[in-house]
């Protein structure tokens, strides 16, 4: 048995061996997690020194006492022995290699120093673009200077650049984005790469030694407040560039100018400058959309402090203090250094240069002969019809005519070039598509005679061979505008009836359906068309429902409107009924046009002269195209090719309606072989004769009433003539009464032409009208009985003993002699007095009138009640059949006096 004492002894020993295994063990943990610990503060602080990078690092305080501690030491000095021995490996060639990389993918301007390629114009067409551009050198931290290595980033068809600058250094970014640009524009052949330059402080003053470019169109500087609409339109030139890759079968733009060897549209770098926030949403959104669909249509962003997210090719410059920036290119160890830029007036130099060097390159302005093809009328029109009408930097700008933009607005104040733009447009169409293709149909409101060119005339007989009708000086004639309206409605439901019998839908469809039928498309052209609009009477309702009813069903039918305006803002009547509008999705803004172009859509104020904005999207921004428009108006332009193309084919002359010259009796067409008495020229597209039907039944007389004697003489002579052509001498009777001795010397001519053409004339100017004739005889009888009321002091005598007026024996003739063809043409001078005559019998016996200067209201009971809306004017008439006609024509009065 152990003693107490030594017990207690080994339990102390016991106890001290645990506390011994205890510290030891506590020793070990403590030390372990010491190390743990170093190891830690070891990899940070290595952290921190990659972060900083070597050269800031040995200058940051920090991290210089850390360095003070041995375990850090030793990283320090790991660090420094890995970067030398990296370096080592890379110092050798890498540089060169870069400079080698460099010089490959960014050949002469592209690359090299400015001073070999400032102020030499670039030859390169640009089927391919370098991959890079230099923009500055850089050099691995703390490496020897002359391990510089030259810093080149992707841009035009590759990436877009961002550039984020440091405090105060914007004149170091400035010059580093102009020098860039310089590069660009030298590279190439000017006019291939156009510059937008948007800034938010600024709206001039921004890169202003490159401001000689703006004259040839090879800048252009955006107003700060209007980025929106910067964006639009570049949202709409990639669509449009798109489209046109499409059309090649290809999917970028880049790829159609490798395969052609040649840039077929400039490349567009836009540069943007902000203030380093980001933009409000909408426009951001917007940039990011034109950012990631921009470069395949080859427009490259120069984001300088405007945030834009990757989600396209995007490099980055982002300075670090004023003349150093780190690249996404190269890394956060290397420091970037831009280029020395050319001194400001040698960069001013070159830019003027190059843009001196576009316009001689454009030569001469374009012209209207630049709009005409090779070869004349070759094209087809049955998918649409497509011409250029101006150009933008000398590229043609097309207007299209088709299912998608059926229909045309043009609206420019007056003087602006609408008129001009017209004949530019009709031009380029006339001289691709043949008659057989495009149909015209031409109608100016304005007073002059805008298209009367286009048909035959007295000085010129040439015409336009497309040209169907010209209506020139229609501005009080707006009867002709609905007769033209009412015409295209007729020949829609001809095409629809063709559609259907055919069981398609499109003008391209019916003719494959119909390849023998004759389907041209139909442009109608309605120079300022409001005029059809400025009453508030029953034509302005008819045209309206017409037009509305063409502009919607026209689309598919091939039946396109082309309306010029100078103030669409004025047919207030419109805006209320979108419908027109609406489908006129083609716009074209004059400079200073209102209300053409979508609410937001400010391009029009800007315009210079000569120009107009084309925009085939209802007129939103996107969709602006902006032309110069060539002089379509001078001599040589428009009027030689008229010449060339009448010359070449034996096409119909179109009809030609002038509202301000009474048509020629004899030159009417309808008296060659009159089919009755011509009484005027309807108002109508066919330019027909009004004539009536003399049957051998009751009624078949004619009343001419008014005052206007000139206008009513007319009328009288036109029918006598016609009749005495339609009929061969001696198978006729004709009477002339006149009792108004001013008329008598007039009058007498009548009766003595109409004698000298062999025919049987009583000619009476006396008291012997009275005695009137038989109301039947052996052969027809015409009566021409003017003045019939001046005619009553003798008519209302009654001799004994049968106590029977002339008046009595005159209101018995005008009812039984039609029936055995006795017809009376009579002229009265007013309605009432015309009644005096006709007495309580009513006025059946007056089959047809036509009225001069009177009222409709007057009219009303002559025309069995209907409403007449008639409101005199000079040389017109209203003409009116009770037995074929529902609603009255207006004529006009042939010119009779020339026309014997
Ligand atoms: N693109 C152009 N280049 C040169 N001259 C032009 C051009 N466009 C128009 N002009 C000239 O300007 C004048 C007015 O043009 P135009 O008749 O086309 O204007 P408008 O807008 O139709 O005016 P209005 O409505 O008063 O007739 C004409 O003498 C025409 O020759």
């Amino acid at each position: 048995m152990l003693g107490r004492g030594e017990r207690r002894q080994r339990a102390q020993d016991a106890l001290d061996e645990l506390r011994k295994a205890l510290r030891l063990a506590l020793g070990a943990a403590q030390a372990t997690r010491q190390a743990a610990q170093t190891t830690k503060d070891q990899l940070e602080f290595e952290q921190a020194v990659m972060r900083l990078g070597l050269a800031k690092a040995r200058l940051d305080p920090e991290i210089t006492e850390l360095r003070g501690r041995p375990a850090l030491a030793k990283t320090w000095d790991k660090v420094i022995a890995e970067r030398d021995e990296l370096y080592a490996r890379w110092h050798p060639e890498g540089p060169e290699r870069l400079r080698r990389l460099v010089a490959a993918a960014a050949p002469g301007a592209a690359g090299s120093p400015w001073h070999d390629w400032l102020s030499k114009v670039g030859e390169d067409t640009g089927g391919v673009a370098p991959a890079m551009w230099r923009v500055g050198t850089a050099v691995v931290e703390e490496a020897p200077r002359e391990d510089e290595f030259p810093v080149a980033v992707p841009l035009l068809d590759r990436a877009h650049l961002r550039v984020n600058s440091a405090p105060d250094n914007r004149s170091v970014v400035d010059s580093l984005v102009e020098t860039l640009l310089l590069r660009l524009m030298s590279y190439f052949r000017p006019g291939l790469v156009k510059v937008h330059l948007w800034d938010i402080g600024h709206l001039t003053g921004s890169l202003p030694n490159l401001q000689p470019l703006t004259s040839a169109g090879l800048l252009t500087v955006h107003d700060p407040t209007r980025l929106d609409d910067l964006l639009a339109e570049l949202a709409g030139h990639i669509r449009r560039v798109h489209a046109k890759a499409m059309r090649e079968g290809e999917t970028s733009l880049r790829s159609v100018c490798v395969t052609k060897g040649e840039r077929i549209e400039p490349w567009r770098v836009v540069v943007l400058f902000g203030n380093g926030e980001r933009l409000p949403d909408e426009q951001q959104r917007e940039l990011q959309r034109v950012a990631r669909t921009g470069i395949d249509a080859g427009v490259s962003l120069i984001c300088v402090d405007v945030p834009l997210s990757a989600n396209s090719p995007l490099e980055t410059i982002a300075f670090t203090d004023s003349r150093h920036a780190t690249t996404s290119m190269t890394g956060p160890g290397v420091r970037f250094r831009p280029d020395d830029a050319p001194d400001g007036s040698l960069a001013s130099r070159a830019a003027a240069a190059i843009a001196a060097d576009l316009v001689a390159r454009r030569g001469k302005p374009r012209t209207f002969d630049d709009l005409l093809p090779e070869e004349l009328g070759k094209l087809s029109s049955k998918e649409e019809l497509r011409a250029p009408v101006g150009f933008a930097d000398g590229v043609p700008v097309e207007v299209v005519i088709g299912d998608a933009t059926p229909h045309a607005l043009i609206a420019g104040p007056s003087g602006s070039g609408k008129t001009n733009f017209l004949y530019a447009m009709l031009g380029g169409l006339a001289a691709r598509y043949p008659p057989s293709e495009l149909e015209l149909y031409l109608l100016d409101f304005k007073e002059g005679v805008s298209f009367a060119g286009l048909a035959p005339g007295r000085k010129d007989p040439s015409w336009l061979p497309q040209a169907r009708l010209v209506g020139v000086n229609v501005n009080t004639d707006r009867e002709f505008g609905l007769a033209l309206l009412r015409f295209l409605t007729e020949e829609l439901a001809r095409r629809a009836e063709a559609a259907k019998r055919q069981e398609v839908t499109k003008l391209a469809e019916l003719r494959e359906a119909e390849p023998e039928g004759h389907w041209p498309r139909i442009v109608a052209v309605i120079d300022e068309f409001q005029a059809l609009f400025g009453g508030r009477d029953r034509i302005t309702q008819q045209a309206t429902v017409l037009l509305e009813d063409v502009a919607r069903r026209g689309r598919s039918q091939g039946i396109h409107l082309v309306l010029a305006s100078q103030d669409i803002a004025g047919i207030e009547a419109f805006w209320g009924k979108p419908a027109v509008f609406e489908q006129c999705t083609l716009r074209i803004a004059m400079p200073k046009a209102k209300r053409v172009l979508s609410e937001t859509n400010n391009a029009a104020f800007s315009l210079p002269r000569w120009h107009a904005v084309i925009n085939h999207d209802s007129g939103v921004p996107h969709g602006n195209q902006v032309a110069h428009i060539p002089d379509a108006s001078a001599k040589g332009t428009f009027d030689a090719l008229q010449a060339r193309l009448w010359a070449a084919g034996n096409s119909l002359a179109p009809r030609l309606f002038d509202g301000a010259h009474q048509p020629l009796l004899a030159e009417s067409p309808d008296f060659t072989d009159p089919p009755g008495p011509l009484l005027g020229q309807i108002i109508d597209v066919e330019c027909r004769a009004a004539t009536m039907a003399l049957d051998a039944v009751p009624g078949r007389n004619l009343a001419v009433i008014g005052t206007a004697t000139a206008d009513a003489l007319s009328i009288m002579e036109s029918i006598t003539f016609s009749l005495a052509r339609k009929h061969s001498p001696g198978s006729v009777d004709f009477s002339i009464w006149c009792a108004v001795p001013a008329l008598q010397e007039r009058v007498t001519r009548l009766a003595k032409i109409l004698t000298a053409i062999g025919h049987a004339v009583d000619h009476r100017t006396d008291e012997s009208i009275a005695k009137l004739a038989p109301a039947s005889g052996e052969r027809p009888r015409y009566i021409l009985f003017f003045a019939v009321d001046a005619a009553h002091q003798w008519l209302e005598r009654k001799e004994p003993p049968a106590m029977r007026s002339g008046l009595d024996d005159l209101r018995a003739l005008l009812k039984n002699g039609p029936a055995n063809h006795v017809h009376t043409f009579g002229w009265w001078r007013g309605v009432g007095r015309l009644k005096d005559t006709l007495g309580f019998g009513g006025t059946d016996d007056i089959g047809a009138w036509v009225a001069l200067d009177v009222q409709g209201a007057e009219l009303n009971t002559l025309a069995a009640g209907q409403v007449i809306d008639w409101a005199p004017r000079p040389k017109r008439a209203i003409y009116f059949d009770k037995s074929t006609h529902s609603s009255p024509d207006v004529i006009i009065p042939f010119d009779t006096v020339e026309s014997e």
